[in-house]
């Protein structure tokens, strides 16, 4: 029997992610929700990335059953399909193969209370070796086969050494850590503070007012991480620092696109934005925790309960300034 990486997801980043097994010779398979997507991808295109470059033709199913033979299983669909995709490899994965998630914010329930992904997967998958992958990573660019560096995080040394092993020879290039969680807040937390530097230069703010989002963000990114014990290395690693600052560049980023939309008053653009949908769940876990999260706060104010942009720029700075 043949064990093959299964990603469940055939949209950009899960397009991106088997390119880059494909390019090493392993045979992947895709589990997505739509015959049309099957015929796409085994027609070389992924739907979400019309403009792409053809990318080779991918085995994709619409069903579980390919989850038996996996060797490892990608959760790469957006966050709020995730509890989902844990039930189908409840049901139909074995047990003891890794899952490592891909999803980029934070597990809730009807806004009603507010999980990292980890422990909603450690919950839903207990007989699973949990992982994290993530970093600086803009699926069009990995899926042209340019290089690209990223973070895989799990407690499992053997799990780590496997997803290293896999992207060996890739454009991928995979360091580890052994902190999940830490890696899997950062992840949800830069996009949010990506839609707020986007809608500062919307605003017509200017740089520096982005520069400042970007740094105090951080600050916000590495609070709550104290707070839920993750490691403050991470922070300052590539799903830290570097996704940040990738997702803050410019309108490459789809949240910050979002952002700079809203800023500028024009209709958002019709692509998954994780941050305006993760902001929710992220305030109420700065709450729980008794983190102070003013740019994430100020961000759901705007999103969730009606107040107007300029308001929420003039509250934040309205806050005394503390120390750094
Ligand atoms: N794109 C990127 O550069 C990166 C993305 N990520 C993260 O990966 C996750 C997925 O993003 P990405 O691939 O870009 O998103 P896309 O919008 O490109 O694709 C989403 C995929 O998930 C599927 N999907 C959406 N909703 C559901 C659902 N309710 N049930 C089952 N399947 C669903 C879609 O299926 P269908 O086509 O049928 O709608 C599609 O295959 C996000 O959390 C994102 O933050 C992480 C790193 C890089
Ligand atoms: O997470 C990403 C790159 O690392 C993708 O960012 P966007 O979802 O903002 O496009």
């Amino acid at each position: 029997m043949t064990m093959t990486p299964v990603i469940i997801g055939g949209g950009s980043w899960g397009c991106a992610i088997a390119s880059a097994l494909i390019r090493t010779g392993q045979h992947v398979e895709l589990l997505v929700r739509r015959q049309a997507t099957v015929d796409a991808l085994a027609a070389g295109q992924c739907m979400q990335l019309p403009d792409a470059a053809q990318m080779p033709p991918m085995a994709a199913s619409l069903a579980p059953a390919c989850l038996q033979t996996a060797s490892m299983i990608f959760v790469v669909v957006p966050v709020a399909a995730n509890p989902a995709a844990f039930d189908t490899i409840a049901t139909h994965g074995t047990a003891g193969v890794p899952v490592i998630l891909c999803a980029k914010g934070i597990s809730s329930h009807n806004g009603q209370d507010a999980q990292l992904l980890t422990h909603a997967a450690q919950q839903a998958l207990p007989d699973h070796p949990i992982a994290v992958f993530s970093g600086p990573s803009f699926a069009d660019e990995v899926l042209a086969g340019l290089p690209a560096a990223l973070v895989a995080a799990s407690t499992s040394p053997a799990v780590l050494e496997m997803i290293q092993t896999a992207f060996q020879h890739s454009n991928i290039r995979v360091y580890t850590h052994n902190d999940p969680d830490g890696l899997a807040l950062a992840g949800a937390m830069k996009n949010v503070v990506a839609i707020a530097a986007g809608c500062a230069v919307g605003l017509g703010l200017g740089d520096n007012a982005k520069a400042a989002i970007i740094t105090r963000g951080l600050a916000e990114i590495a609070r709550l991480n104290h707070a839920i014990g993750g490691d403050a290395e991470t922070i300052f690693g590539l799903g830290g620092v570097g996704d940040l600052a990738l997702s803050c560049a410019g309108p490459h980023s789809r949240n910050m696109a979002f952002g700079l939309a809203l800023g500028a008053g024009d209709a958002v653009p019709d692509k998954l934005a994780e941050g305006s949908r993760t902001v929710a769940a992220l305030a109420l876990m700065g709450r729980h925790k008794k983190v102070d999260l003013p740019i994430t706060n100020a961000i759901d104010m705007v999103l969730n309960h009606g107040q107007n942009l300029d308001d929420a720029v003039k509250a934040l700075l309205a806050r005394r300034p503390g120390t750094e």
